[in-house]
C-alpha cells in the first residue's frame, strides 16, 4: 500500500503518516496554503493514476474534483466531498503545535483539522486506492471533490460553484460530506441541518447627555428587542425535554454589540447582532414576521438586516426505502456500526448540496471521540481513524452500486 511516497516513521501504518503529512499543510483562515493544498492532490491523482480536474471559482479559489469513472457512466454519480480550509487555532492552549501532527503514546494525532476534516479527506483517498489496489470497479463514478472556504461560509466555495454548468455536468446522485464525532461506540449521521441566520439588528435613538432622563434611547430599544429574543429562546431551551438533540430545537445567541463613543455621550444608534439557528422544522415565513413584530415593538425606527439568511429546509431521506440510504445503512449494518440519525447543528457545504435537489448524508467515521472541532487540541485516535478507512471501503462499493432508479432508466 505506497502511499505518501515519502516513507513512515517505523512500524506506522502508511495511511497515518499520509494522513499527517496532510495536517502539516497550513490551510488555516485567514490566509490558508491551498496551494500545499493543490500540489498534495496533484500527487496522490498521479498515484491513484486517477484525473483530477480545478475549477477556479474566484481568483485563488480552486475546487479539485478527482474522478474515477463508473463502468455505467451514465448513471448518476457519487459525490466524496471534503473541504481543505481549516479554522484558525489559539497556538498558546495547545499542548503540541496545532500543524505538527504530533502523535502521543496512546496514538492521538494533535492537529487542527485532524476531525475537521481532513481525516475524512484522506479516509476517502485511502479506501479509493485499497479497492483500485484489490481491482474492484465501480458501477456509478464516483467524484472525490475537495473544496477551498467551508469554514469562512462557503461563498468562494461550494456555494458559487452548485449554481455552475461544471457541478450539474458531474450528475450527482448522493454526496456524502462532514458530519461530527460521536463520543460513545455509536457513530452520527446527519440527514439536514439547522438554518443559519446571522441578524443585525439596528437602533437609533435620541441622543444626549448622559447625566439626564432621555426617552427612546437606542439602548432601550436594543435591550427590549433582545430580553424579547433571549427570553423566548431561553425559556423554550428550559422547556425541551431529555430527547431533542441541538439539531432540533431553535438557538439564538447575542454575539456582537455596537455602539457609544463616550461614558457621557447618550448614543445615536445601537447595533447588536444575533447567530440564529432554526431547525428545518420551523416556518422560517412566520419565524421572520415574528423578529418584524419585536422590531416594531423595540420601537418604530429599529430595522433589521441579514448577514447570512439561508432559507432551503430540504432534508435528506433516511426512509428504508430510499435507495441511498438503504446502501449506505445497511452497509454499517453489515460492521455492526450503530448509527444515530441528527440534524446538524451548525453550517457546512451540505446545505448547498440539499438546496440543489441533491440527497447529502454528513457523515465522518469518528466513534468513541469526543467532539473537538474547532477547539484548542483537536486530536483523532489513528486507530478510529484507520477504522474510518474500512468503514468507507464498504460503503463507497455500495453507494456506486446502487442499482438504476426509476428516472435513470
Ligand atoms: C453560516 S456559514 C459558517 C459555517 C460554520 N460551520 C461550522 C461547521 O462551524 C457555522 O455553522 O458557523
Ligand atoms: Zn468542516
Ligand atoms: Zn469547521
Amino acid at each position: 500500500l505506497a502511499s505518501s511516497g515519502r516513507g513512515s516513521p517505523e512500524g506506522e501504518d502508511p495511511s497515518v503518516s499520509l494522513f499527517r503529512d496532510y495536517l502539516r499543510l497550513r490551510t488555516v483562515h485567514p490566509e490558508p496554503d491551498y496551494d500545499a493544498a493543490l500540489r498534495f492532490l496533484d500527487r496522490i491523482a498521479e498515484e491513484l493514476e486517477l484525473p483530477l480536474k480545478k475549477i477556479e471559482v474566484f481568483p485563488g479559489r480552486v475546487i479539485s474534483i478527482m474522478t474515477w469513472e463508473g463502468t455505467n457512466p451514465t448513471l448518476k454519480s457519487i459525490l466524496l466531498n471534503s473541504h481543505t480550509d481549516v479554522v484558525p487555532v489559539y497556538q498558546e492552549h495547545w499542548k503540541y503545535d496545532a500543524f505538527s501532527a504530533f502523535k502521543d503514546a496512546e496514538g492521538n494525532i494533535y492537529a487542527r483539522g485532524s476531525q475537521d476534516m481532513k481525516c475524512v479527506t484522506i479516509q476517502y483517498i485511502q479506501a479509493v486506492r485499497r479497492l483500485k489496489a484489490r481491482g474492484w470497479k465501480p458501477t456509478r463514478t464516483l467524484h472525490l471533490m475537495f473544496v477551498p472556504d467551508e469554514e469562512v461560509g462557503g461563498y468562494k466555495g461550494m456555494e458559487t460553484f452548485v449554481k455552475q454548468p461544471e457541478f450539474h455536468k458531474l450528475n450527482i446522485g448522493f454526496a456524502l460530506d462532514e458530519g461530527l464525532a460521536n463520543p460513545t461506540d455509536a457513530f452520527t449521521v446527519f440527514y439536514g441541518e439547522r438554518n443559519p441566520w446571522w441578524i443585525t439588528v439596528h437602533c437609533p435613538g435620541s441622543p444626549g447627555h448622559g447625566s439626564r432622563f432621555v426617552e427612546n434611547t437606542a439602548a432601550e430599544k436594543l435591550l427590549h428587542f433582545g430580553l424579547f429574543f433571549i427570553i423566548t429562546f431561553s425559556l423554550l431551551r428550559l422547556n425541551t425535554s431529555e430527547c431533542f438533540t441541538l439539531g432540533d430545537v431553535t438557538t439564538v445567541n447575542m454575539t456582537m454589540v455596537k455602539g457609544g463613543v463616550a461614558y457621557n455621550v447618550i448614543p445615536a444608534e445601537m447595533d447588536v447582532s444575533f447567530d440564529l439557528r432554526i431547525p428545518p422544522t420551523v416556518n422560517l415565513q412566520e419565524f421572520e414576521r415574528q423578529i418584524k413584530q419585536w422590531c416594531k415593538e423595540a420601537g418604530e425606527d429599529v430595522t433589521y438586516d441579514f448577514a447570512q439568511k439561508h432559507m432551503n429546509q430540504n432534508i435528506t431521506s433516511t426512509d428504508e426505502s430510499d435507495p441511498w440510504w438503504n446502501a449506505f445503512s445497511a452497509s454499517c449494518k453489515e460492521m455492526n456500526m450503530t448509527l444515530k440519525k441528527e440534524i446538524f447543528p451548525a453550517a457546512t457545504d451540505s446545505r448547498f448540496i440539499r438546496a440543489v435537489g441533491i440527497p447529502a448524508i454528513g457523515f465522518s467515521p469518528m466513534n468513541r471521540t469526543p467532539i473537538l472541532l474547532h477547539d484548542h487540541n483537536e486530536y483523532l485516535n489513528e486507530q478510529v481513524f484507520l477504522k474510518g478507512i474500512s468503514v468507507y471501503e464498504r460503503i463507497i462499493p455500495a453507494l456506486a452500486s446502487v442499482a438504476a432508479l426509476p428516472d435513470e432508466a
